[in-house]
C-alpha cells in the first residue's frame, strides 16, 4: 500500500469544514513545534456546526486521527510544544483526551495518568464536578494515581471554556500535584479558556 503523506488526494475532510485559517503568527503558538506543523494539522480538522447543540461549532479531529502521518505529526508537534517543561507524569481526560495524552506518554516516558467520567475506576477516587461549552460533566482520578508532590502536565485534544481542565488541575492538587502546565492539539481562543488556568504554562500547536 502506497505511504500516506500530509497532503491527501482531495480536500481532507470529507464534510464539513477545516478549520478556517488564522492570523499566521497566531495559528501556532506552539513554543518549540514548528509553524508548518500546526498548518499542515489544520487541514485534518473539521468544522462541524451546531452539534453536538445548536450554536456550537464542534471541532472534529477524527480525520486527523484517521490519517497515520497527521496523527503521529499532532503527537510530535505536542511533544515539541512541551519541551522545557518539566514533569513526572501526564493526566489526560476521557475521551478525547486519551488520544493524545497516551502516545505523548509513551513519546516522552512519562506515567500516565486517566482522568475519567464517573464510575469508571475501580478503586477509590477524587472526583470533580465542571461545567462544559454544552452541558455539565464531572471526572475522577484514582486517589493513589498522583503522590504528594509530583508535577503533572494536564494534556488534552481542545482547550474551549477552560472548565475541564480546570476541573483537572483541581483533582491534581487535591491530591497534593502540582500542575506543570496544560497542552492542547487546539484552542478556540474565542473563549478564552486560559482564563481559567492561572499562570501555569499553556502550551497550544492549533488556535481556531
Ligand atoms: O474547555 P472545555 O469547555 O472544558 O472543553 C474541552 C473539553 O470538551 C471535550 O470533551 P467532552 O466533554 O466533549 O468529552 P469527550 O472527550 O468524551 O468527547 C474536549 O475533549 C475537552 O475535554
Ligand atoms: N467546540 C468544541 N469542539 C470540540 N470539542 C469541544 N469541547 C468543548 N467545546 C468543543
Amino acid at each position: 500500500m502506497a505511504a500516506e503523506t500530509m497532503e491527501p488526494a482531495g480536500p481532507a475532510p470529507a464534510e464539513g469544514g477545516a478549520v478556517a485559517g488564522c492570523a499566521a503568527d497566531g495559528a501556532l503558538a506552539g513554543r518549540g513545534a514548528t509553524q508548518g506543523a500546526g498548518e499542515a494539522l489544520r487541514r485534518w480538522v473539521r468544522r462541524v456546526p451546531d452539534h453536538p447543540v445548536p450554536g456550537v461549532t464542534f471541532l472534529d479531529i477524527t480525520p486527523l486521527l484517521g490519517h497515520g502521518p497527521a496523527f503521529r505529526q499532532a503527537v510530535d508537534a505536542l511533544a515539541a510544544a512541551v519541551a522545557g517543561l518539566e514533569f513526572d507524569r501526564i493526566l489526560a481526560i476521557e475521551a478525547r483526551g486519551f488520544l493524545l495524552g497516551a502516545p505523548l506518554a509513551v513519546q516522552l516516558g512519562k506515567g500516565f495518568v486517566p482522568a475519567r467520567k464517573p464510575g469508571k475506576l475501580p478503586l477509590t477516587v477524587v472526583r470533580q464536578a465542571y461545567e462544559l461549552e454544552y452541558g455539565q460533566a464531572a471526572i475522577e482520578v484514582h486517589r493513589d494515581a498522583i503522590a504528594p508532590g509530583d508535577r503533572v502536565l494536564i494534556v488534552d485534544d481542545v482547550l474551549a471554556t477552560g472548565g475541564t481542565s480546570a476541573a483537572a488541575a483541581a483533582l491534581v492538587e487535591r491530591l497534593g500535584g502540582r500542575v506543570a502546565g496544560f497542552a492542547y492539539l487546539i484552542e478556540i481562543a474565542a473563549l478564552d479558556g486560559r482564563r481559567r488556568l492561572g499562570d501555569r504554562p499553556v502550551r497550544v500547536v492549533l488556535r481556531a
